[in-house]
């Protein structure tokens, strides 16, 4: 029941299509896999925190919210997991276009993980793409899982020390556990693009930014909400005629 009602919240979410505000801020959330990406959005956007997913494929989330007493649409796109090979980060294409895309990069790693955390470093160069001539995004660093303290892989000091070196903002937060540090942290980053991008400039820094190559991202709609809600319920069945 717990997920039915679960998914039933995400299915009530807005579409990605529904900017009707004067202002669009987008926000690429990059990170290796399963350290609580999609966990972070959703939380973010619904307040609810959903335990059971499935690999992500990249949808794009959009919600309408008040940013310093302005309706803003968010839009937050979600990626697959980067994962590390002998040659640095793997960045699937996806990911690299999300991130061309976006306004501002969240860049995510778990503390009981201690690759994702190791990624983090390649993951801001093929952010920031060192000598281009672009100004890079603003970016944060999120340092997921913290209530798993008995699984920790990253001490605490190093999150920040990273974050510092790489001149990004830090938050230690708990998808699972504390909304208000998720929000705050996305709506700190917010506050930010908002402040940065005065209403009548906003479209036109973003259009300068996107390449017509560039493909839009995907936005969950509510055959794939169904499907998936379909293979949940389906492999909770199996669980239990197994018992
Ligand atoms: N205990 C705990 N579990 C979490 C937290 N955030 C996410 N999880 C769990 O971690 C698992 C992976 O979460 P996802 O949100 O799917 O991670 P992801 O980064 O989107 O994963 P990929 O799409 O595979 O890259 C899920 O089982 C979540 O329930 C958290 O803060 N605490």
């Amino acid at each position: 029941m717990r997920l039915i009602q679960n998914m039933m919240s995400i299915a009530e979410y807005p579409g990605a299509e529904t900017a009707g505000s004067s202002r669009v801020i987008k926000i690429a959330v990059i990170g290796g896999s399963g350290v609580g990406k999609t966990a972070l959005i959703v939380r973010f956007l619904t307040r609810r925190f959903i335990g059971d997913y499935e690999r992500n494929a990249g949808s794009l989330y959009s919600r309408e919210v008040q940013v310093d007493g302005e309706a803003v649409t968010i839009q937050v796109q979600d990626t697959a997991g980067a994962e590390m090979t002998d040659n640095g980060v793997s960045l699937p294409d996806h990911v690299s276009c999300s991130v061309h895309w976006a306004d501002a990069v969240v860049m995510v790693y778990s503390v009981t993980d201690r690759h994702s955390f190791e990624l983090i470093d390649q993951l801001h160069k093929a952010v920031i793409r060192p000598g281009s001539t672009v100004a890079p995004p603003p970016v944060i660093l999120l340092a997921n899982k913290a209530d798993l303290l008995h699984l920790r892989g990253v001490d605490s000091e190093q999150g920040p020390l990273l974050a510092a070196t790489l001149g990004c903002s830090f938050y230690e937060v708990s998808a699972s556990e504390d909304y208000n540090q998720v929000h705050g942290a996305f709506h700190r980053l917010c506050c930010q693009l908002v402040k940065q991008h005065p209403p009548t400039s906003t479209s036109t820094t973003t259009e300068k930014k996107r390449s017509p190559l560039i493909p839009r991202p995907k936005s969950p709609n509510m055959q794939d909400l169904k499907r998936r809600f379909k293979q949940a319920l389906s492999a909770k069945v199996r669980t239990v005629t197994s018992v």
